[in-house]
């Protein structure tokens, strides 16, 4: 394929050796990317990110915005036409990242008529893991991703997707990478599946770990990441800090219902709550949606509100936070 890029050498001959990747140099840096499959049709345009060390990051978008083009271009497996990719400083194709990246592609295919340990083994061996300790790492990692052992010795052939995701993610993460990138994930996965992968990417993420997930299913990726980027037409339209307080998408986007007619004007309602600190973001016929700082801000919201005569039926969460984006801009609350 002419836009696949030639592998750098781990090591430049007569060269001085490649800066190592560490903290100074970490994260990926995505700077003014833009990248063309046909002339005059630019499928990303000017694409800058910067994702953190240690961050699990976020991609959305509707279909053909350009988000596996990117992924592509992050992994090193696409040359960009203009603008530059660095992951831990180095450039995405460099055989030290490589060695520092675990990859689950959307689209699954395994070398025929290998059991899944005998698959596993054997990218353990390409990622130059200690032989000695193969047996123990696959077995470990084959548990991890929640297979069950009374599949590890059969054909690969004969997995349904859901097991082959599973099989995936444990070959992406053999290498112990730095850096996970994960193509629709939960694509295949029975709900348990999908559970127990959150608390594996929980797991990683406390390891330290780098983990970017193009997905389309909102509702987990607003249970895992800390950011995300929402792309349309090739560029970052958004990019949302799920964690901070000033976020429209806040993690503490509280909804309050209440049962009977709504007795507070307008002022009263402001003046509620900005005394204990929330903000009130959206005024629905039966309901009101509130930012609050964390589940303290919340208690003080709700105790407030009842105090000066709201009548509260429910209190919750909001979820579905994520969909927002999908909405025309003229259709979205602040
Ligand atoms: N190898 C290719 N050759 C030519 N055009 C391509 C190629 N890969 C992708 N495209 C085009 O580039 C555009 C962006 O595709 P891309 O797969 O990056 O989008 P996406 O956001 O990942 O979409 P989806 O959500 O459907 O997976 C689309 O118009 C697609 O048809």
């Amino acid at each position: 394929m002419s836009t696949a890029r030639p592998l750098q050498p781990d090591v430049p001959a007569a060269s001085p050796a490649p800066p190592s990747p560490g903290p100074a140099a970490s994260g990926v840096q995505v700077e003014r990317v833009s990248k063309s499959y046909r002339r005059g049709q630019r499928v990303l345009s000017d694409v800058d990110l910067h994702i953190r060390a240690g961050e699990t990051f976020g991609i959305i978008g509707p279909n053909g915005a350009g988000k596996t083009t990117l992924f592509g271009c992050m992994l090193g497996l696409l040359w960009p036409d203009a603008g530059s990719v660095r992951v831990a400083g180095l450039p995405p194709d460099h055989l030290q990242v490589r060695r520092l990246t675990g990859y689950l592609p959307e689209r699954l295919t395994f070398d025929a008529g290998l059991t899944a340990r005998q698959l596993l083994a054997f990218h353990h061996a390409l990622a130059e893991r200690p032989s000695r300790e193969r047996p123990q790492e696959v077995e470990a990692l084959l548990t991890q991703v929640g297979l069950d052992k009374a599949v590890w010795d059969r054909d690969t052939r004969k997995f349904s997707r859901g097991m082959l995701q599973r099989l995936g993610l444990a070959q992406a993460l053999v290498g112990q990478p730095r850096f996970l990138f994960l193509d629709e994930p939960t694509l295949g996965i029975d709900p348990e599946g999908v559970l127990h992968l959150r608390a594996l990417l929980r797991d990683i993420k406390s390891r330290g770990v780098t983990v970017i997930i193009n997905s389309h299913d909102l509702a987990q990726l607003e249970k895992v990441c800390d950011r995300v980027a929402f792309f349309r037409a090739g560029r970052v339209e958004a990019l949302e800090d799920l964690g901070s307080p000033s976020s429209t998408l806040t993690r503490h986007a509280l909804v309050v219902r209440w049962a009977g007619p709504q007795p507070l004007t307008p002022e009263q309602l402001a003046t509620v709550t900005r005394e204990v600190g929330a903000t009130l973001l959206d005024t629905a016929e039966d309901s009101l949606r509130f930012s609050v700082e964390d589940d303290w801000g919340a208690s003080r919201l709700l105790g407030a509100l009842l105090q000066a005569g709201l009548p509260v039926a429910s209190a919750s969460r909001e979820e579905g936070r994520l969909e927002r984006f999908f909405q025309r801009p003229g259709d979205r609350t602040p």
